[in-house]
């Protein structure tokens, strides 16, 4: 993920198999531990658990006289088929109606517990995990490297992390302490203490939550006779997958889950409820959907958010990209170019190779309209087209090493690379691209001082884009 890749807003579709049809009667094994007035969670933290949603709902006594039973009594059983609507469905975004299909009566969990050194699930299982796993009693204070909540989609992704070599590994750290976070024109963000150099870490950290970038496509109690419209199924979905979210957060440390529920949440108004909100807002790509084929075996992209690393906001010019490494389960953050000290430190929640009119669009989900400096320079998308053809020249490649020795072609690149420098883009790959030529053209021309330059700034672009690729 990087500056060329976005962040993976959670309105990417989803596709896969239903997770859970509702009829496995699972056995109900329920610790209630109540940690925070309004989030419980239905089993132990030390243990895993899965979640199955029961579709037949506990009805209040006399709840069938009533006149919207007798519109509800026709519950879709668990051999009715899932409603039959596409798996692929949008998020809402913006202020939509929230209001829900009538008659559509939100499930009841079924937990059933694991222990949590377990990697075998029943197919398509939703486990809650934390990772690495935690004994009963356990602090942040026996453990600054923390824990993550996870919410999986069958137990394809806990063996994949758990059988990482080395995982789990520290989480790597900075020399010194390089950020903070406080007050900027966008809310709050994340400013540099110091000044840090292309390539640096600025923090590495664990998420406090991992989760499907989609909605999945949950089975819901709709009464048969009634045909919901897809915004009203997508809403009643996102109400069954807050209450699967709400398990993870139940089972997070005080500490974490105050620092989860105190970050932004910018869909207040779309039906997404307070946990998927703030999963839509600050989530960060970690772990991708590979291929559509590996569907059934569990492979689907994953999600986190942070503590630190998700309150950083966003520009299409930014100074600082992010990786996730799975062995130590936490995600870097590095500089992609010099960051001088209380400069605010900005990532690209898009593209930052698309024009202005795409980036903004892609950036919609979020609420806000881009202003960076390349958003309003009406020239900056035609500077973008012809960065990109700056390395498409077939010459400069060829030439830059003059065959005897005798012609210098770098001055091409290097007016390139300022170009680029003076507009902020950095991240774009042909900044990498013209100091790979300039690498090869200083030791074709024998001027070893400018060739150990820009190997060692090849070096640390690497490091910094490497994050975010
Ligand atoms: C991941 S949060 C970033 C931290 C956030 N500013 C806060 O106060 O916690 C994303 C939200 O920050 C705001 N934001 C981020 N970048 C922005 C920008 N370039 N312009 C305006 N608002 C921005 C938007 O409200 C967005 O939904």
């Amino acid at each position: 993920m990087l500056s060329s890749t976005p962040r993976n807003e959670s309105t990417s579709h989803y596709e896969s198999p239903g997770i859970s049809d509702g009829s496995q009667s699972m056995h109900l094994m329920i610790h209630l531990i109540v940690k925070h007035p309004t989030l419980t969670t239905d089993c132990s933290l030390e243990k895993d658990c899965t979640i199955e949603r029961s579709l037949h709902p506990i009805m209040k006594r006399g709840f069938l006289n009533t006149k919207r039973a007798k519109r509800s009594v026709e519950i879709r059983g668990p051999d009715t088929p899932v409603e039959p609507v596409p798996i692929k469905m949008k998020l809402p975004i913006g202020k939509v109606d929230t209001t829900l299909p009538e008659g559509y009566v939100p499930s009841e969990a079924i937990v059933k517990e694991y222990d949590s050194s377990t990697t075998v699930y029943p197919d398509n299982a939703c486990i809650c995990t934390t990772l690495p796993s935690r004994s009963f009693g356990d602090t942040l204070a026996d453990n600054p490297d923390n824990w993550t909540e996870c919410l999986f989609l069958g137990g394809k992704q806990k063996r994949e992390i758990v059988s990482t070599p080395g995982f789990p590994s520290p989480v790597p750290r900075p020399p010194q302490v390089r950020h903070r976070i406080g007050p900027s024109r966008f809310g709050i963000g994340m400013f540099a203490t110091r000044n840090i150099k292309m390539g640096d870490l600025i923090v590495s950290e664990r998420p406090l939550l991992v989760s499907p970038i989609a909605v999945p496509p949950l089975p819901l109690n709709l009464p048969i006779s009634f045909e919901p419209t897809l915004l009203q199924i997508m809403q009643a979905r996102m109400v069954e997958h807050e209450k699967r979210l709400e398990n993870c957060l139940g089972r997070m440390l005080p500490e974490n889950r105050a620092a989860f529920l105190a970050l932004h949440n910018s869909h207040t108004e779309d039906g997404s409820g307070p946990i998927f909100g703030r999963i839509r807002t600050n989530g960060i790509g970690i772990i991708e959907k590979t291929k559509k084929s590996d569907l059934d075996a569990g492979d689907y992209g994953y999600t986190a958010v942070f503590d630190a690393i998700s309150r950083i906001n966003h520009s299409c010019a930014p100074n600082a990209a992010y990786g996730f490494t799975m062995a130590s389960f936490s995600s870097q953050l590095r500089a992609i170019r010099d960051i001088k000290k209380d400069e605010e430190i900005f990532i690209a929640y898009c593209s930052t190779s698309e024009p202005t009119a795409e980036r903004q669009a892609s950036l919609k989900p979020y609420g806000f309209e881009c202003t960076c400096s390349l958003c309003s320079d009406p020239t900056s998308d035609a500077l973008l087209a012809k960065i990109k053809e700056s390395t498409l020249e077939p010459s400069v490649w060829s030439y830059n090493r003059d065959p005897k020795g005798n012609i210098d072609r770098t001055q091409h690149s290097k007016d390139w690379m300022a170009t680029i420098e003076a507009s902020g883009q950095q991240g774009l790959k042909e900044y990498g691209t013209h100091i790979s030529m300039l690498i090869a053209a200083s030791a074709g021309l024998g001027r070893m001082g400018e060739y150990r330059k820009y190997k060692e700034m090849s070096e640390a672009w690497y490091l910094g884009r490497k994050s975010s690729m």
